[in-house]
Formats: structure tokens, C-alpha cells, sequence
């Protein structure tokens, strides 16, 4: 359904927009109908990025977006419209999505002057409760109300439920539960579990691990705008390869193991990579990389060989 191919975004920065900050680089995947794909990485790694890129609110510098096999960069008119029909965002903070002045059936009246401008008021009205129903709120005690009077919670089953309206096959889900609540955030994780059950498409983005472990399929693990290690989540996360992702997965507290026992693993990694990775000598620059290697059925692992003939250390090669 989504299929992102070499996919780079350079912003101009600087006082005159003459420096340039490359921040997506080479990027790829695919999501398919029922599919939860999570990117993650830390902060600045080019994840919400990659979002507003899918979604064609930046244009991208170079490389493909192709939705249900057509390039996104060259719609426009009635084809855009019905791409946005299709494939819709929420994003993190529910507050700043709505106008603090008007009450929060503005945001589904927009989408009816856009989209549903021939439904009658009753029609439009029923479509409305149903979609809020979806989002297991009732419409009763969400619409009418102003944004200050809901929670973050009830504002994002509602951003999700607009989208829904939309009939969309595709979610874009930018670290929408970060500004949650623990219990509220199990309610929007299980209604994303529902959404995928009935075929939607979701990319999610998270700096959390352990979210992403939760709710994906499928994980990209981004490091400085580079895909680092991508594939199903078990195999990633059960078989983590590149040096970044087994930092990362080596950070989360977890219960049975010491921090000595952790710090020990690392130590021997460091001793293995050194002068064997250009990744592990000098994190700072990925100008270096040699590329995606599949070590398994879609797992891949960007490799950063010093040299061709170098037997990558962190069993990034077939014969390992
Ligand atoms: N409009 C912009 N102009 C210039 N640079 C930008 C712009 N938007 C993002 N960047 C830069 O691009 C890089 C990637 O940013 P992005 O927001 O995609 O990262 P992220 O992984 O989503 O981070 P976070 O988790 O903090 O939101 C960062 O260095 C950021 O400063």
C-alpha cells in the first residue's frame, strides 16, 4: 500500500538558508493494509520528518513515496484530495491541534465543507456520533464541548475519529500518546490494535522502545536521518545487529539483569568493533555507510565496514 524508496530530506537552515541539514537520508519501507510499522529513534533522528513527508506537508529532496502505487509528489487537484481521503496524521499534542476559542465539532465541520459538502446537517450529524462511537466516546458527553473541557485522551480518540470519517487506509501516528496519561494511553493504543484489525495501515512514530515493541509489526530504526536496522519487530528486537539498536535496547532498565552485567556486554562489543566500524569510530558523521545488508528474510542492517574485504564484527554478513 506504502512503499518509501531512497528517500532524503535536506532542510535549508541558517540565517540565509544557506547551510544545509541533511535530514533524512536514504530511507526505505513498506507498509501493507492491517500493518503497524513504527520508525524510531531518538530525538533529531528525522522521524516526524519522514510523517510530514508521507503525508506531503513537506516536499521531499529526493527519492519516491509511491501510495497504492502512485507518487504522491506528483498529485495534485482532485487526486490529492482523494490521496488525503485516504491517508490522514494525528500528531502529538492533541491541545494545539484545536482552536482553544471554538468548540470541538469545528474540526469535524471543516472536514464536511471539504469533503461531505453535499450530506445533509442529520446525515453528517449521524456520521459524526458513529465515528465518535468508534473511538469508544460517547457523543454525548465529547461534542458541544470546548477543547479546554476534554482530556488529551478524549481529544485524540477525536482527532482519530475525524481521520476516520475519511474512510482512510493509511495513519500516520506521531508520538500521539507521549502526552498521555497511563491508562489513557492503553484505551488509544487498543483502539490503534482495533484500526489495524480492520485493515488500516499505521506508521507510528516513537523515540519509545518499548511502545514500539508493543504495537508493531514492523520497526525502523533510525539514527541521524539513516536507517540503521529495520525489519519484523521479534527479529529486531529479539536478534538486535547494528551497535546503535543493541545500545538501545541495552539502555531500558530491565528487572533481571544488573547494570554491571549490561556494561560488561557493552565493553566486549567495543573491543570486537574497534577499527572494524566506521559507525562505532565516529558516531557523528554517517557519510560512510556501505548501505543495507538483509541478513534474514527482511531483516536488514546498515553496515559501516571499514573496508569491503572487513568481516563486519556485529555479524552483519551472510556468513554469520
Ligand atoms: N523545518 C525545519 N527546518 C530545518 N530543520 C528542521 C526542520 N524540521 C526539522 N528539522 C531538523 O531535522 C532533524 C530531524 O528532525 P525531526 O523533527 O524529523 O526529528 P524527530 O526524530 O522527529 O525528533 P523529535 O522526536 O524530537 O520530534 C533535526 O535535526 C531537526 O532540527
Amino acid at each position: 500500500m506504502l512503499r518509501v524508496r531512497d528517500l532524503n530530506k535536506v532542510y535549508k537552515v541558517g540565517t540565509f538558508g544557506t547551510d544545509k541539514l541533511h535530514a533524512v537520508r536514504d530511507v526505505s519501507f513498506d507498509i501493507a493494509p492491517g500493518e503497524v510499522v513504527s520508525l524510531i529513534g531518538e530525538s533529531g533522528s528525522g522521524k516526524s520528518t519522514i510523517g510530514k513527508l508521507v503525508l506531503r506537508l513537506i516536499s521531499t529532496t529526493s527519492g519516491t513515496i509511491d501510495f497504492e502505487g502512485e507518487d504522491i509528489a506528483g498529485m495534485s487537484g482532485r487526486r490529492l484530495r482523494k490521496y488525503y481521503q485516504r491517508a490522514q496524521g494525528v500528531f502529538q499534542d492533541p491541545f494545539s491541534t484545536y482552536n482553544p476559542i471554538f468548540k470541538v465539532d469545528r474540526a469535524f465541520d471543516t472536514l464536511r465543507n471539504n469533503y461531505f459538502g453535499s450530506m445533509s446537517r442529520t446525515d453528517w450529524d449521524e456520521k459524526v456520533r458513529e465515528a465518535v462511537r468508534s473511538v469508544s466516546l460517547e457523543p454525548e458527553s465529547v461534542l458541544g464541548k470546548y477543547p479546554h473541557q476534554l482530556s488529551g485522551g478524549q481529544l485524540q480518540r477525536l482527532l482519530i475519529a475525524r481521520a476516520l470519517l475519511l474512510d482512510i487506509k493509511l495513519l500516520v501516528a506521531d508520538e500521539i500518546i507521549s502526552m498521555l496519561d497511563a491508562s489513557t494511553r492503553i484505551d488509544v493504543l487498543n483502539l490503534l490494535g482495533d484500526l489495524r484489525a480492520k485493515g488500516l495501515g499505521i506508521l507510528f512514530v516513537t523515540h519509545d522502545l518499548s511502545l514500539g515493541n508493543y504495537v508493531s509489526d514492523k520497526v525502523v530504526i533510525l539514527y541521524k536521518g539513516r536507517v540503521v536496522e529495520s525489519g519484523i519487530t521479534s527479529k529486531v528486537f529479539g536478534q538486535p545487529l547494528h551497535p546503535y539498536t543493541r545500545n538501545l535496547l541495552a539502555s531500558v532498565p530491565q528487572l533481571d539483569r544488573k547494570w554491571d552485567e549490561v556494561e560488561a556486554e557493552e565493553a566486549a562489543r567495543a573491543v570486537e568493533l574497534d577499527k572494524h566500524c566506521f559507525y562505532h569510530e565516529h558516531p557523528e558523521t554517517l557519510e560512510k555507510s556501505t548501505g543495507l545488508i538483509e541478513v534474514d528474510n527482511g531483516h536488514l542492517v546498515g553496515c559501516f565496514a571499514m573496508s569491503a574485504d572487513d568481516p563486519c564484527p556485529m555479524g552483519a554478513t551472510d556468513d554469520r
